[in-house]
């Protein structure tokens, strides 16, 4: 299926950018500033654990998001990732081809851009890449770039570094939520089958970057997403019916609460609205990975989180019928 790249668009240097991609009069970053000086919680690991729970429970209460810092994820690995990344990006546009994916028959790994499924919905600035990182035994290592040759190298030390801070995220999450140990939230997501796909964003300079978007509003179906962007800032996340711009933090790790989490808590902790702007100059790019349950696993709240006074605000359903109504803008 033929696609227009986002890249390819931005290499043609036009003033004006296609009809397709200029968003409703509301929706445009023109029309929807981020608010000045509010910041978003930055959480150090290497504080008293009794305050990184404390810290980060409060955060995924009250805002669905936090950043890391101090997270021991080292910075040279952190650094080979983006060149990797990059360099994908930079090879022949008949190359980014050759692993060109296609939603609408199901394949989901590969290289992307948003495709349109009526006439009214809008496109966004964003290409991407998209892969399975773990579990193995659900790795396709063919849909992976094998240009350059360190990716794979690269991706399989950093998916070793995103199980580990994956593991410690749920447990002190698990422990704000007051679970008792081995029954935690690892546990409902699968365990050691749980779910890592990477996505790489790769938004390029944009013209008229008012009335675009790089990703429209939306929360990560995931049950957590761990995000490292390159310096260019875009990310906004919504707190209190207001956009809040992220800063850029070197090396920080940009977490996510995600649906399922949302759903497991039953709604203590809060799926984050968020969006990425673009910018005429400077390409944005960002590392997004999800965390989520395998397709099967069934999520609902949990029971001991429910009582005559809490009732379940969320129906108890599979992953992969999360994703179906999702996908399909159907109610969950
Ligand atoms: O690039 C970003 O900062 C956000 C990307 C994002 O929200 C996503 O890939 O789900
Ligand atoms: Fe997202």
């Amino acid at each position: 299926m033929e696609v227009v790249r986002v890249q390819t668009l931005s290499s043609f240097e036009e003033k004006e950018i296609p009809e397709k991609f200029i968003r409703p009069l509301n929706e445009r970053p023109e029309n929807s500033k981020a608010i000045e000086g509010v910041t978003v919680p930055v959480v150090s690991l290497t504080q008293p654990h009794a305050s990184v729970v404390k810290e980060i429970d409060t955060a995924a209460t009250e805002w669905g998001f936090f950043v890391i810092i101090d997270h021991g994820i080292p910075t040279e690995l952190i650094q080979r990732l983006k060149e990797v990344g990059e360099m994908f990006f930079k090879l022949p546009q008949i190359e980014k081809e050759s692993y060109a994916n296609d939603p609408t028959v199901g394949r989901f790994e590969g290289y992307g851009t948003k495709m349109t499924k009526n006439r009214e919905e809008k496109l966004e600035w964003i290409d991407y890449f998209f892969h399975v990182m773990a579990p193995l035994s659900k790795v396709h290592h063919e849909f992976w770039p094998k240009n350059p040759s360190s990716y794979r190298e690269v991706t399989e030390e950093y998916n070793k570094e995103m199980l580990k801070i994956t593991d410690k995220i749920l447990e002190v999450l698990s422990e704000g939520l007051g679970l008792s140990k081995g029954k935690g939230l690892k546990n409902c997501l699968g365990e050691d089958e749980i779910e890592l796909e990477m996505k790489i964003n790769m938004y390029p300079p944009c013209p008229q970057p008012e009335l675009a978007l790089g990703v429209e509003p939306h929360t990560d179906m995931s049950a957590i997403t761990i995000l490292i962007p390159n310096q260019v800032s875009g990310l906004q996340i919504w707190k209190d019916n207001k956009w809040v711009a992220v800063d850029y933090i070197p090396n920080a790790l940009y977490i996510h609460i995600g649906d399922q989490i949302e759903v497991l808590s039953n709604g203590k902790y809060k799926s984050v609205l968020h969006r990425s702007l673009v910018n005429k100059k400077e390409t944005r790019m960002s590392w997004a990975v999800f965390c989520a349950p395998p397709h099967q696993t069934m999520i609902g709240p949990l029971p001991e989180l429910i009582d005559e006074h809490n009732l379940p605000k969320f129906s108890t359903k599979t992953y992969a019928e999360y994703r179906h109504r999702k996908f399909n803008k159907l109610p969950q």
